[in-house]
């Protein structure tokens, strides 16, 4: 699985990070300005086909929480799009405020969620590892989604239930059998798309971003439960609860945002 050890290498909570990356021209997250984003018809709809089975742990790597799956082979895969190469599903994780005012990384003319979610995979049809990957233009495909606060998700429970266990920086537990395709909004069809990057450490510039339109819905408790994380190891003194861990919005230098709807 795609271990995200780039993540370790930056710990404080509202990271903002080095201030120029190198050849930094497309970085994440940025600001969707719908009305500036150009309707492309050759978007095609996403396909993805994610395989519970791959699902194999839940852990705190002290920045978010991350659900690693399998990708040693094509059982999770995320195709169509705007993408022309078929990607493996590595991992995925969320950011969150510690109120629900704000949290998400990508905002849509300016409006903030709570919370987003980031499915992170990796084309498998030109590297053979995430960590390759990560390092070429056209390496990575993230899905995004936002997370409103209204009705409880049943699927995202099972997820919730698990993170009094990995509450500290570093635990990790055995998690199986997890549906990704249960968190995806009911349109996938509508969504944004635009060349970035990670959006922590290494930063590197090789993501093709797909923002959904529509959110998902959790509910107020569940989101509670992500803050109850920590930032901090189960050895260290003082406690910091794992709440604000996103990077601050981006220059678009130039780039398009494409949208696959009018
Ligand atoms: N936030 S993000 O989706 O850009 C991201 C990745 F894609 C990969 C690793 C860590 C990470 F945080
Ligand atoms: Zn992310």
């Amino acid at each position: 699985a795609c271990s995200s050890k780039f993540v370790l290498s930056q710990m404080h909570p509202m990271w903002q990070g080095p201030l120029a990356v190198p050849g930094g021209d497309r970085q994440s997250p940025i600001d969707i300005v719908v009305r500036k984003s150009i309707f492309d018809s050759e978007l095609k709809p996403l396909v993805t086909s994610y395989d519970p089975r791959t699902c194999q742990q839940i852990w705190n790597n002290g920045y978010s929480f991350l659900v690693e799956y399998d990708d040693t082979t094509d059982k999770s895969t995320l195709k169509g799009g705007p993408l022309k190469d078929k990607f493996r599903l590595c991992q995925f994780h969320f950011h969150w405020g510690e109120t629900n005012a704000w949290g998400s990384e990508h905002t849509v003319d300016r409006k903030l969620f709570p919370a987003e979610l980031h499915l992170v995979h990796w084309n498998a049809d030109k590297y053979s590892l995430f960590e390759e990957a990560v390092m070429e233009d056209n390496g990575l495909a993230v899905i995004g989604i936002f997370l409103k606060v209204g009705k409880r998700h049943e699927g995202l429970q099972k997820l919730v239930d698990a993170l009094p266990a990995i509450r500290h920086k570093d635990s990790v537990v055995e998690f199986n059998r997890f549906d990704p395709a249960c968190l995806l909004p009911t349109n996938t069809d509508n969504y944004w798309t635009y060349h970035g990057s990670l959006t922590t450490p290494p930063l590197t510039e090789s993501v093709t971003w797909i923002i959904m339109k529509q959110h998902i819905e959790v509910s107020h408790d569940q989101l509670a439960v992500f803050r109850s994380l920590l930032f901090t190891s189960a050895e260290e003194e003082a406690q910091k609860s794992m709440v604000n861990n996103f990077r601050v919005q981006q220059p678009l230098r130039g780039r398009a945002v494409r949208s696959s709807f009018i």
